[in-house]
């Protein structure tokens, strides 16, 4: 029945195309010439941002694997949108479990199932067991723990959650309440939630699917409390999947998004564990009570697995950005609107400049991201093979980068993808473009992994430390190392005599590096303020400076992305003329983030009037340089429209045919009269059930 309505549709459709104006265009027609007159091959492009033509050639195999199951279709993964909480839930389960056999039976390789995971998009109750729950374990347990637990997690005989936000504490880690009292007669732990506040509260996974889960608890023997230690912790029956005897557990409730994921509650009333239950690669309790510490350089080891997640939003934030931006520009560059006279051709709305001062410095930022995600991934594998050997040096470093750069790249992911749904006017409200989704099932990374402001003021603090450092004479290495110069910094004055100077990446470095460095020894100068030459960092002038100082942080962010973006591009085997777009891109991406704050660069008199005027001047003339690459450079990101899931963003520009056969072909369109006519609708409208419903008064 829905084929049929969708089908007379069509064909409706077609039968009056003789009468279309004179200006019409097909929107195919609009892509294709834009595909023709890009300066660069795509393709070429595309195999470099993905890593090798492999990794494209395995995404398609594995997109063609997807598309003959019942469950990872184009025709289910289309139909998700119309989907309940509970559907969605059971969906995600099916095809993580279905995923899971093909990589025991060896179909699949460890890598494989995770892209096909990431292909699918659909987010289900194992995901914080690959990605938290079985790492904190590789990480924070000892062989004898790892040899018990990892095999039985890998063949999904137990599944866990990471559990470590309550209810009243998420970012204070060290806050959190739920206590792991030592019992030394019974050699166990008793896990109890002392408060309302105490109860787990969000973990993904935990509320319907878990049986066991990472529990964060504070260590108390003999009643001293040593702090937050992870133990692995049984919270389900395996025959029956029902609570264990007292715990009381279940998921929290409908979210903005991501709603098939069980996000979940855990309350425990005194819940015994055995003594091994606590991983103790590095801190240890012996069957006698006998507490040891982690050593001092690995005292924030707990906080390890946050952080090898924070690399991975760093790293998935430029591919989402990049799949939004597909779907916006493909579609502003198909739409059009606006003639002088009716009849003419209509502009294509992505030749407004308004559209492309949105769109392509979006684009830009994506492609930095991209390359961004790629460097913090190689430093923190450099860490782990440090770590493995027992080298701890550069976890600070990685920390504090990782903190900014989380904060930096999911807030220009999230508020990207809204800005591209604008963007698309009417059709981007739909939920067949693929962008309201997207957006209510990203803009969760804004707060999880720690919130952004808070993990800007991490870096903030590193940033005031290291200012503490060269004022003292010590040297500053990594990423702040140019705080090292900050006194000459501080004098220094815009080179720029002509608009085309700001494209240089000197130029354009110097400033992006001035900013940072002034609002650092501003930021700097607030926090002396109270404390006698002694900075506090929970007092008063911390707490009443920090808007600066976040925006000191991500000033300092941006440097790190924008010089690692122009680095990456330097060194990339690139043919001439796509090197020479993506030059472009990174002086556009330059200019985008001075102009979002050029108010900084005339604090100290950096900037003079006449070199924003050209700064305004040069960007809008890069634009229209760049206007007519803008379908190559979203088709280089290599995104197959099986994973774009958008009517609008599909790489043939069959747009308004899409949304048609989509639209019509949904369940509330399933018969002419519609679901509510008997019930509701009939006994108002219809002449002859009104006279009837009358008679019986
Ligand atoms: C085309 C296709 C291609 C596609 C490709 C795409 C590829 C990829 C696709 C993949 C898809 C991805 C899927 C992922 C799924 C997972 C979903 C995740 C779900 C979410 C899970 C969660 O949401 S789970 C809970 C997280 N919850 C937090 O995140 C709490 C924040 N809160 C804190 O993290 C602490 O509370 C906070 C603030 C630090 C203060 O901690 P605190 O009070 O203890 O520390 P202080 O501030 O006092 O600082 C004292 C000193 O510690 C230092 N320090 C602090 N932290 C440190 C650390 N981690 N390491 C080292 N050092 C650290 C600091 O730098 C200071 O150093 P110093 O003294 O030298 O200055
Ligand atoms: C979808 C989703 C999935 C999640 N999954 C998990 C999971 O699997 N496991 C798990 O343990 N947790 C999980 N979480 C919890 C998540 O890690 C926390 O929500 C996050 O760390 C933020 O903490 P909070 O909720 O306590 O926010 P709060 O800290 O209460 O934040 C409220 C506001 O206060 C501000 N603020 C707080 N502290 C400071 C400060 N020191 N300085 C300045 N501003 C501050 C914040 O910026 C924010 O605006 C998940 C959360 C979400 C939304």
């Amino acid at each position: 029945m829905v084929r049929e309505h969708c089908d007379r549709t069509t064909a409706l459709v077609n039968e009056s195309s003789q009468l279309v104006l004179a200006g019409h265009v097909e929107p195919q027609d609009d892509l294709r010439a834009e595909r023709k007159r890009a300066s660069f091959s795509s393709q070429e492009l595309a195999v470099v941002l993905n890593g090798g033509t492999e990794v494209l050639q395995r995404r398609s195999r594995l997109i063609s694997q997807l598309q003959s199951t019942s469950w990872g279709s184009q025709a289910a993964v289309s139909q998700r949108c119309f989907h309940s909480r509970e559907q969605l839930h059971v969906e995600g389960l099916v095809a993580q479990t279905e995923i899971w056999k093909l990589m025991q039976s060896g179909a699949l390789s460890q890598q494989d199932a995770k892209d096909m995971e990431t292909l699918l998009t659909l987010p289900g109750g194992l995901t914080l067991h690959q990605y938290m729950f079985i790492p904190t374990i590789e990480t924070q347990g000892d062989e004898e723990q790892q040899a018990y637990w990892l095999p039985k997690a890998r063949a999904l005989e137990i599944t866990g959650a990471y559990a470590q936000t309550e209810m009243g504490h998420g970012t204070f880690v060290r806050g959190l309440e739920t206590t792991a009292t030592y019992d030394r007669a019974s050699e166990e732990f008793i896990i109890h939630s002392p408060a309302l506040s105490s109860i787990k509260w969000w973990p993904g996974g935990l509320g319907k699917t878990a049986t066991h889960c990472i529990m964060l608890a504070r260590l108390i023997i003999n009643s001293k409390d040593h702090g937050l230690h992870p133990f692995v912790m049984q919270i389900r029956d395996l025959h029956t999947h029902l609570p264990l005897a007292g715990v009381r557990v279940g998921d929290i409730g409908p979210k903005f998004g991501y709603n098939g994921v069980d996000n979940g509650y855990l309350m425990l009333d005194r819940v015994r564990i055995p003594r091994r239950a606590m991983l103790m690669r590095h801190a240890r309790v012996t069957p006698d009570g006998h507490y040891f510490p982690p050593s001092a350089e690995n005292a924030k080891a707990t906080y390890g697995t946050m952080v090898a997640i924070r690399a991975l939003l760093v790293d998935e934030a430029g591919w989402v950005l990049a799949r939004a931006t597909t779907i916006a520009v493909r579609y502003t560059a198909i739409r059009r609107q606006t003639s002088e006279r009716v009849g003419d051709k209509e502009l294509q709305v992505l030749d407004y400049q308004n559209l492309a001062a949105t769109l392509l410095p979006l684009v830009a930022s994506a492609y930095a991201l991209i390359f961004m995600g790629k460097a913090s991934s190689d430093m923190y594998k450099r860490f782990e093979q440090d770590r493995d050997a027992g080298n701890l040096a550069s976890l600070p470093e990685l920390h504090v980068l990782l903190a900014g750069m989380k904060a930096l790249s999911t807030w220009t992911a999230a508020d990207g993808i809204e800005a591209c749904r604008r963007g698309c006017g009417g059709h981007g409200y739909s939920a067949l473009s693929g962008l309201p989704d997207l957006y209510a099932s990203y803009v969760q990374n804004v707060t999880l992994e720690g919130d952004n402001n808070v993990m800007s003021l991490q870096t903030a603090r590193h940033l005031v430390k290291s200012q503490e450092a060269v004022a003292k004479g010590r040297r500053v290495e990594g990423s702040a190392a140019y705080l090292q110069r900050a006194e000459q910094e501080l004098h220094r004055k815009c080179s720029v005599q002509a608009p085309q100077d700001w494209q240089t990446a000197e130029v354009l470095d110097a400033a992006l590096r001035h900013r940072a460095t002034y609002l650092a020894a501003e930021g700097h100068k607030l926090l002396l303020r109270h404390g006698g030459g002694k900075i506090n960092f929970a007092g008063p002038d911390w707490n009443g400076n920090t808007v600066q100082l976040i925006h000191m942080a991500q000033a300092h962010s941006q440097l790190v992305l924008h010089t690692t973006f122009a680095q990456s591009v330097h060194q990339a085997d690139l043919e001439p003329a796509a090197r020479a777009a993506l030059i472009k891109l990174v002086a556009l991406h330059g200019m985008s983030l001075l102009l979002r704050d050029l108010q900084d660069l005339f604090m100290d008199g950096y900037l003079q009037a006449f070199q924003a005027q050209m700064l305004v001047q040069r960007r809008n003339e890069l634009l229209l340089e760049l206007r007519p690459d803008a379908v190559a450079l979203v088709d280089s990101f290599g995104i197959a429209d099986y994973q774009l899931n958008s009517c609008l963003g599909r790489s043939d520009g069959d747009v308004y045919r899409a949304l048609l056969e989509a639209a019509s072909g949904q369940q509330l369109n399933k018969t002419e009269e519609g679901p509510a006519w008997n019930a509701v609708l009939k006994p108002w409208l219809d002449p002859a059930s009104r006279q009837q419903a009358r008679s019986k008064l």
